[in-house]
């Protein structure tokens, strides 16, 4: 789409299947889309893969504007994603990481002692999450995230039911929709486990407790609640293990900006033996590589398709009611227009410190859209954001780093996978070396 864009245009509108879509690769057009209209694209499209996974949209995501969501994402912003409610949760997060590094140690030591960094970064995100969101960790967590990476793919929306949904024959030949059903199916019985479990303690994890206290404006019923637990994880973990595992792929590929980040990470906590949470704020190099790391690599590189609710006019272009709208920020993050420090393919995390720190992704800044913007810019950043910054701080303060069997670096791939969220296509498969011991290990 950025290559077409580069031929065609910041404002393409592409037919893809039986659906209009219009695709904005510029900050100008993404400015009119998420600020001048905000209101009028602050709905999703509904595809039917869509609809079977969020119950009709009773989830945050795809829930129409309007005061049902408005209501699930207050709740959600209160319970969970507040600054002072992330704070809150530090606890668990340094639990799940230390459990992290000690199990990385603990391969450390053995003979052929590579480490599949992947699942480790996954596994911590998702049990980290499942604590704070469920009140204890997912017993099915595998299957859980199998299914979650199905869900990713389905709701990518490239199947023949959501491409032509007027179509009788093609819902019919179409599996994605039946898989979509199973898929929720399954996650539902995961999460029925868990409610079942936690629902009477008093520590049933803040999303339980809603329901169980809250006085609401429209009830919610353990279906809605459920759509929304899958929502925090679907939106949560996956974007936050997927910015961690590019930010540790880059990191590697790129050993001056390693060194670097190391140095910093381990003079800053070197008097500590160890990473705590509440000086992660002096770790300014740090936070440049995860800035550049979402630049090149933004989670949800296409954000969240929005849809058009009143006729609109982008950049002197009729957008039409009906017609869904999809902002390329995988696009913005890579046009040199946007990052005069040069050559945007490369990784250079210093170019956010020669821009004197301005540029940055609080959504007010429409080339750098790694949470979006507008009404329904994703409200859990610093959730999010605190899911990288720890796990990788400690990975870079206790290890170092090598790719076993690897000829060069230029052979280290950075492919991506297809689906909503997009991730490395390769494994993460990397040797630690233990440079400061971890306790316990
Ligand atoms: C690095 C981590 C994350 C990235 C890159 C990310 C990115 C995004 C993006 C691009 C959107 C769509 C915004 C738009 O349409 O303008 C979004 C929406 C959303 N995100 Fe995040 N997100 C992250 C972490 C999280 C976390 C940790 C949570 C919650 C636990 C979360 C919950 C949500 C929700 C509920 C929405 C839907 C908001 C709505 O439609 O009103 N996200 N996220």
């Amino acid at each position: 789409m950025r290559d077409l864009a580069r031929r065609h245009g910041p404002v393409m509108l592409l037919r893809i299947g039986e659906l209009p879509t219009v695709v904005l690769s510029s900050p100008e057009a993404a400015r009119e889309v998420m600020k001048m209209h905000d209101l009028a694209f602050s709905s999703r499209p509904m595809s039917a893969t869509i609809s079977e996974i969020t119950n009709g949209g009773r989830d945050i995501i795809f829930a129409p504007y309007g005061e049902y969501w408005r209501q699930l994402r207050k709740i959600a912003i209160t319970e969970l994603l507040s600054a002072r409610r992330v704070l809150s949760f530090r606890r668990v997060r340094e639990e799940e990481v230390a459990a992290m590094l000690r199990a990385v140690a603990a391969a450390a030591s053995t003979r052929h002692a590579v480490v599949d960094m992947r699942e480790r970064l996954s596994a911590v995100v998702t049990d980290a999450s499942a604590r704070v969101v469920l009140g204890d960790r997912c017993k099915d967590r595998d299957m859980f995230l199998r299914q979650l990476e199905l869900a990713n793919q389905l709701v990518a929306g490239f199947n023949p039911a959501d491409l032509w949904p007027s179509s009788w024959l093609a819902r019919r030949l179409s599996s994605a929709v039946r898989r979509a059903k199973e898929c929720q199916d399954k996650v539902f019985r995961i999460f029925d486990g868990i409610i079942k479990e936690h629902l009477d303690r008093m520590n049933s994890g803040q999303v339980l407790k809603i329901q169980r206290d809250g006085e609401l404006q429209i009830p919610l019923d353990m279906d809605a609640i459920k759509s929304m637990i899958l929502d925090l994880f679907s939106a949560g973990s996956e974007t936050s293990a997927t910015a961690l595992e590019w930010c540790l792929a880059e990191l590697i590929r790129n050993p001056r900006a390693m060194e670097r980040a190391t140095a910093e990470v381990r003079h800053a906590f070197a008097a500590c033996g160890m990473v705590s949470e509440h000086r992660l704020s002096d770790l300014r190099y740090l936070h440049l590589v995860i800035r550049e790391t979402l630049r090149l690599h933004p989670p949800l590189p296409l954000l969240l398709p929005r849809e058009c609710q009143e006729p609109c006019s982008v950049l002197g272009y009729d957008v039409p009611r009906g017609v869904a709208v999809i902002v390329n920020a995988w696009a913005l993050g890579r046009d040199e227009r946007c990052w005069p420090g040069g050559d945007p393919e490369k990784f250079r995390p210093e170019r956010f410190e020669e821009d004197g720190g301005e540029v940055d992704f609080k959504g007010t800044d429409f080339r750098f859209l790694p949470f979006g913007a507008g009404r329904r810019m994703c409200p859990g950043v610093t959730f999010g954001l605190a899911n990288v910054e720890l796990p990788l701080a400690s990975l870079l303060f206790h290890f170092d780093w090598e790719v076993p069997g690897m000829a060069g670096l230029a052979k280290f791939d950075m492919t991506e996978t297809f689906g909503v969220a997009t991730h490395r296509k390769a494994g993460l498969l990397l040797r630690p070396i233990v440079r400061i011991p971890v306790a316990g290990a």
